[in-house]
């Protein structure tokens, strides 16, 4: 019996760390209230640490626009057709480190944000799933349990696979074998359901009136930015695009009463509500900056993998 052991033991170590390589992947789970930095700050982490990215919000995201693009306004009452689209669609996240086109910026610092673009059928709806129709009906979509296992199935195979890239890069890199390959995903429910195992958890959090102004942000840079370029392309004698682009931008009061709808209804759901898992760590990014917040992930993920840590510094 006890050589049995004895032996099981020595096959189990030496699978573990065969050419000094732990087998077994890092993930890293981050979750939190809407506009809390999750997103952005996850992509930095996993450009850090040369992880794989998964944006599971992007899965609810892309449900809720196949469910408005077939006219289904009652969720309740036609789950079933919309869990019957998800299981015939395809989503795709394009999570590319090297060709990133986010620059460093006033917020982000020295930091680079990789850029994301997520594909519904091959098709790019990056930015149409972040349109205010999406965001209103979101939080419904997601309060569903059958649609919720439908989206569940989608986001742990591309995470494996997202895994499984990182894994491959580093050997193909031939990069130092000690350390693993991994994932970043982030959520609502990633510690607490999805990967309740995750090495690292992360709660990330910000004041409400943080986290309206910085989307406010957010969305008013992306609309400027929109109508410079409609100007600059418009040669025709109409109206010139910039003014037929929305001038009505939202009001920070209307971002933060949206942002409260969405929580309340992500915190009060009967299934996998956002909650702080008993194991997360808890960071209030309120007076933080993004260096410091991503800095600080990276070392405790470093911290736990048994590497160096990078940042004591900052
Ligand atoms: N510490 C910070 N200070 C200032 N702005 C931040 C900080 N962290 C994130 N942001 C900004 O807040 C906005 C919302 O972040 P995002 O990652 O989209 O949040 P989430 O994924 O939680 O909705 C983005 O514009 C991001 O650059
Ligand atoms: N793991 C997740 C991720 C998102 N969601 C739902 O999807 C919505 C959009 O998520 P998101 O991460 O894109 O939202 P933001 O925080 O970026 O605004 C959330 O408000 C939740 O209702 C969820 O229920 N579980």
């Amino acid at each position: 019996m006890l050589r049995t052991q004895a032996a099981l033991f020595r096959w189990t170590t030496r699978r573990l760390f065969a050419h000094g390589t732990p087998v077994r992947n890092f993930t890293i789970a981050i979750d939190g209230p809407a506009a809390s930095g999750k997103s952005s700050t996850a992509r930095a982490v996993a450009l850090e640490l040369g992880f794989g990215y998964i944006d599971s919000g992007s899965i609810y995201r892309c449900a809720t626009l196949l469910a408005l693009r077939s006219g289904i306004t009652d969720i309740s009452s036609h789950a079933n057709q919309l869990i019957d689209l998800i299981n015939k669609s395809s989503v795709d996240i394009k999570f590319q480190p090297s060709s990133s086109r986010s620059a460093p910026n006033l917020i982000t610092g020295r930091l680079t944000v990789p850029d994301v673009r997520i594909l519904l059928n091959d098709e790019d709806v990056s930015d149409e799933i972040r349109k205010p129709d999406v965001n209103r009906m979101v939080a419904k979509v997601a309060s569903d349990g059958g649609i919720r296992a439908a989206v569940m199935s989608v986001q742990r195979a591309l995470a494996k696979a997202a895994e499984t890239r990182s894994t491959e890069m580093r050997d193909k890199k031939g990069a130092v074998k000690s350390v693993p390959g991994g994932v970043v995903m982030d959520g609502r429910d990633i510690g607490t359901t999805i990967f309740p195992n995750a090495e690292l958890k992360i709660y990330l959090d910000a004041s409400a009136m943080a986290r309206a102004i910085r989307r406010w942000d957010e969305m008013n840079s992306k609309l400027k930015e929109e109508a410079t370029k409609a100007k600059s392309l418009d040669t025709s004698d109409a109206a010139p695009a910039a003014e037929r682009t929305p001038t009505e931008y939202p009001s920070v009061e209307d971002i933060a009463r949206e942002l409260e709808e969405r929580d309340y209804a992500d915190i009060n759901r009967q299934h996998s509500p956002l909650r702080i898992a008993t194991d997360a760590v808890v960071i209030d990014n309120t007076s933080m900056t993004f260096e410091q917040q991503v800095y600080s992930i990276a070392d405790l993920a470093r911290d736990r993998m048994g590497l160096e840590r990078k940042h004591d510094d900052v």
